[in-house]
């Protein structure tokens, strides 16, 4: 089912960011082109693996959690929010430090409610940094966390944001560098 997605992974350009290497791909950056097949391979490994019952709310993270997040909440009728990279203002809501391999930013938190019963979804964990400081955004605001869904998995990042944050991050294929280019890592 997640053969496309793994082709397509080892097949994608790498750019440099300073000395990270940044891969190029439909999921994580729309760039060069989204095959709505590739999305929709995606979207059904999640709805058969998991039970969405219980999800009040989907939350995905600007940018390109996006388009995972409406793609998710199209297939399901779940309601999703977005974590934006701009500032509203809003009461409650709430501010982000997100830390990448290659950027810094912050990050904005409204839509959400004590006890929400929420599944958060990003395209990449890489360093980790940015789904760490989410999660523990959303343990502060008191959702309860029952999914974090991350397509991608790159390099070492999701077991430290494990450990940092205490909750389980699942991914779908894990890549590694290996001499700037995209390898997969059997489990
Ligand atoms: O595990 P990390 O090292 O934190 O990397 C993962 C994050 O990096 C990317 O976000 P970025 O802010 O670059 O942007 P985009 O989604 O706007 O492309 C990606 O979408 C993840 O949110
Ligand atoms: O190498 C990357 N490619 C695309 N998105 C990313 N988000 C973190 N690292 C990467």
């Amino acid at each position: 089912m997640l053969d496309e997605l793994k082709k397509s992974l080892v097949e994608c350009p790498v750019v440099k960011k300073g000395e990270y290497f940044y891969f190029v791909h439909p999921i994580s950056d729309g760039v060069p082109l989204v095959e709505p097949e590739l999305l929709d391979d995606v979207m059904d490994y999640i709805i058969n693996h998991y039970n969405l019952n219980m999800v009040d709310k989907i939350v995905g993270v600007e940018s390109m959690g996006i388009p995972l997040a409406t793609a998710l909440s199209m297939k399901t009728g779940i309601p999703f929010v977005i974590v934006r990279k701009r500032e509203y203002g809003l009461p409650g809501e709430h501010k982000v430090h997100q830390k990448t391999g290659y950027s810094e930013n912050e990050l904005y938190i409204n839509g959400l409610n004590k006890d929400d019963n929420v599944l958060l979804i990003d395209d990449v964990v890489s360093t980790g940094g940015t789904i760490t400081s989410v999660i523990k955004a959303l343990d502060q605001i008191g959702v309860n966390l029952v999914y974090t869904i991350v397509p991608i998995e790159k390099d070492d990042g999701r077991i430290n944001a494990e450990h940092n944050t205490g909750h389980n991050i699942d991914t779908l294929v894990k890549i590694k560098m290996v001499d700037g280019k995209v390898t997969i890592v059997d489990d």
